[in-house]
């Protein structure tokens, strides 16, 4: 845990050693709050974070979500995940799902994907994995437009409990 002083006394090697995964693998997001330094708090990292997210381009946050690795997917058996989206998938319980539970989200994130062009997105930590199989049922009949704001939220979400892990 760092304080928020400490933050700002970080070298911009060190704080991206630290931030560079709270938006999963987008660097560059971290990359532009070190910048916003210095910081008066977390309230202060946080907006800053959700500023940088929230000014990128629809293509831009398309990509961001395309770096998201699917809830209990291929990558995730495999062990391939960051350390962090592989504790948020343990704490929604995705890591025990039933047979039947793996086949409906894996069917159902590839129905997404071809809807969507990007995957689905959830704040693991904020939902169990019931919640994020009706989550995915439900979002699959929103408009385009609507899942990009949605998934975005979803994305700050996750970078907020991943900040607050960091910063006391
Ligand atoms: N697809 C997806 O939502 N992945 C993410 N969600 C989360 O909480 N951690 C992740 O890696």
């Amino acid at each position: 845990m760092q304080t928020i002083t400490a933050v700002n006394l970080l070298e911009p090697s060190e704080f991206m050693r630290l931030f560079c995964n709270v938006v999963e693998h987008a660097p560059s997001i971290a990359s532009v709050v070190a910048r916003r330094r210095p910081l008066r708090d977390v309230q202060h990292l946080l907006a800053e974070l959700y500023s940088v997210v929230d000014g990128l381009s629809d293509s831009d946050k398309v990509d961001i979500l395309r770096r998201h690795p699917d809830l209990a997917g291929s990558m995730a058996e495999q062990g391939l995940l960051t350390a962090e989206s592989t504790m948020e998938q343990r704490s929604a319980g995705l890591d025990q799902l039933t047979e039947q539970q793996k086949y409906d989200m894996k069917r159902m994130n590839s129905a997404y994907k071809d809807k969507f062009g990007f995957p689905f997105v959830i704040c693991a930590r904020e939902n169990k994995a019931t919640a994020i199989l009706e989550g995915l049922t439900r979002r699959l009949i929103n408009t385009p437009d609507k899942e990009l704001a949605t998934g975005i939220e979803e994305v700050k979400k996750i970078a907020r409990l991943r900040v607050l892990d960091l910063v006391a």
